[in-house]
């Protein structure tokens, strides 16, 4: 497996793969394909697997490999002792210091929103988050501009925010909470700067990346780039920059609808729907040995790349990993709660498609301000194939919400998850708002997240009703999931929809208060049973800091809690 093609020091230049074989995780063989890597991690040096992939190199790739080489010849091709790894990687590797603590120069200590906000003590956190900020701002040091072969950092222009703890580089779909975030506490040009890093990286690779690292190269996760561009426009209405970035976003967007789609039959009829999809070799280097223990039980290389291309495809997804992405196989269920049971490219996901066709509408309606109707009318074709698909194969009248379709055993899935209800938070169907908003209201109570009295009965929407110990389950309340829900009950527009909207805020609000009064801390996820908690489960210890929690609670005290509100949250 080890040594197929010759060092390439140039593996940052944005390669477009021509052949159909299946392609490296990335071209550094050093990051995301080498012997020595495999060695290292195996031997678990570090505790979490991501730690070794974010080493900065001393010296280039070619002469490291070549000297592990020439070390492990001296123990006969065996992988030398731990202390000898560690010498090794200390010679050669260091700590990356890549990224410079940055004030973003538009960052005030008085953001208009605390103003805004009526409750004193809600006032107070808004101007704590907004002081967290400072705290995640980061710019990338010129070395990484000028070496980029000693880096696993992606280079990008401007300053950004990181989510927080072991996530210190640009992640995609955070990206559109933070950015939401530092809008409501006026950083705008801030804003602007991390989009035009997001468009950056489409212009280098393609494609937005997972995450600023190498190892993310094989990858995207959920199409956000059009709706943080939405999210500024609204801001500012400054239409002049939507023109510019067009053909940036639709760029992005045909990355999707070139990449991603897969047809297939429900009941005689022809879909054509898109699915997370990312298929290369290997593990990923950052969890490297947890997927290699996964596919170690599997028996041929071909099965094994099989299984890190699933693997992959749903960390693409964001929900890496979660119940939601398992199908069992081989007729019997002793896998069934295993990450060998993952099958994200054999789902097709409510969530992905009503995404997609927001941002056709999107498109369709930015280029009839501009005056091409052809391409109005091209994306306005393209959104209604995606509703017609997420209304024909996903939306179930019976159920009163829409469900993945499961390309496997040609069937909706049938579980709760929060993914069930976005359609609502994108705008993606054709019923009459007030059917749809009692329909998934029923759905909500069906599945007890909601009580006959219409109560709340958990401080966070879980993500799913099952338990498995994976970070996308029970009993994880993540935020993105919350604004899903919450906006998306909140848009249907109808008065018992955002009468829940409005309780859940409160339920949600109240949970991360409690955790950042007590111990000022912002969790990446909650526990739904135990206010101020955090999350746990999958495969990293749960991390603080959190960018797109704190754009979300910005965002929803921002809405629900500030100025004269009704009791059903509406602004008076
Ligand atoms: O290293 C394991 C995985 O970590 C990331 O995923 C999780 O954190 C991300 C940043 O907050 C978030 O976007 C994602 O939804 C989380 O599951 C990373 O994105 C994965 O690719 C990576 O394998």
């Amino acid at each position: 497996m080890w040594g197929q093609h010759t060092p390439c020091e140039d593996w940052k230049s944005g390669t477009v793969y021509a052949s159909d074989e299946l392609q490296p995780t990335c071209l550094s063989k050093l990051y995301c394909e080498s012997e020595f890597m495999h060695d290292i991690q195996l031997a678990r040096l570090y505790p979490d697997s991501k730690t070794f992939v974010d080493k900065k190199l001393k010296c280039t790739e070619s002469e490291i490999l070549t000297h592990y080489k020439a070390l492990k010849d001296t123990h006969n091709g065996n992988v030398p002792p731990k202390e000898e790894l560690v010498k090794f990687v200390d010679d050669h590797l260091e700590d990356g210091d890549e990224l410079e603590v940055w004030i973003p120069p538009d960052f005030t200590d008085t953001p208009s929103i605390a103003d805004r906000i009526v409750d004193e003590s809600y006032k107070q956190w808004a101007l704590g988050l907004n002081q967290v900020w400072k705290t995640l701002a980061r710019k990338i040091k010129d070395d990484v501009k000028t070496n980029p072969d000693k880096y696993s950092l992606l280079w990008v222009p401007n300053g950004f925010v990181i989510p927080g703890g072991r996530f210190r580089e640009i992640y995609y779909w955070d990206t559109y909470w933070i950015v939401n975030g530092l809008i409501l506490c006026d950083m705008k040009d801030t804003a602007r700067g991390v989009i035009d890093n997001v468009i950056s990286l489409v212009n280098q690779f393609g494609f937005m990346p997972n995450g600023g690292r190498a190892y993310y190269l094989n990858r995207s996760q959920p199409p956000m780039l059009i709706l943080m561009a939405l999210s500024y426009y609204k801001a500012t209405n400054d239409f002049e920059y939507i023109k510019k970035i067009i053909p940036d976003l639709e760029s992005e967007f045909h990355f999707w609808t070139e990449n991603r789609m897969v047809t297939f039959e429900k009941d005689c009829k022809s879909y054509r729907m898109a699915r997370y999809y990312a298929p290369s070799r290997g593990p990923r280097p950052e969890s490297y040995r947890e997927d290699y223990e996964v596919a170690e039980k599997l028996k041929t290389e071909d099965e094994k790349d099989d299984m890190y291309s699933r693997l992959k495809s749903g960390a693409e997804s964001g929900w890496d990993y979660s119940s939601r992405w398992f199908i069992t196989t081989d007729q019997v269920s002793e896998n069934a709660d295993q990450l060998s049971a993952v099958h994200t490219p054999s789902i097709v996901p409510v969530e992905l498609n009503s995404i997609l066709n927001q941002n056709a509408r999107i498109l369709s309606t930015w280029f009839g301000q501009i005056g091409n109707k052809y391409k109005a009318t091209k994306y306005c074709v393209i959104a209604q194939e995606f509703l017609k698909g997420i209304q024909e194969v996903m939306w179930r009248p019976d159920r009163g919400a829409w469900f993945d379709w499961d390309l496997i055993n040609h069937k909706n899935q049938d579980c709760f998850f929060v993914s069930n209800i976005v359609p609502l938070w994108t705008g993606s169907y054709n019923m009459p708002k007030e059917n749809v908003a009692n329909d998934v209201l029923r759905y909500l109570m069906d599945e007890g997240i909601v009580g006959p009295d219409f109560s709340i009965s958990f401080h966070g929407t879980p993500t799913s009703m099952h338990i498995s110990s994976q970070q996308w389950d029970y009993p994880n309340a993540w935020p993105p999931l919350q604004a899903y829900i919450i906006q998306g009950l909140d848009r249907t527009e109808q008065e018992s929809a955002k009468e829940m909207a409005a309780k859940m805020v409160e339920v949600w609000l109240s949970t991360n208060y409690k955790g950042f009064a007590e111990r000022s801390i912002m969790f990446e996820k909650y526990h739904v049973e135990t206010p101020g908690e955090t999350g746990g489960g999958g495969e990293y210890v749960p991390q603080t800091g959190f960018g797109w929690t704190n754009g979300i609670v910005l965002e929803f005290l921002d809405q629900w809690c500030t100025g004269c509100t009704d009791t059903n949250g509406n602004k008076n």
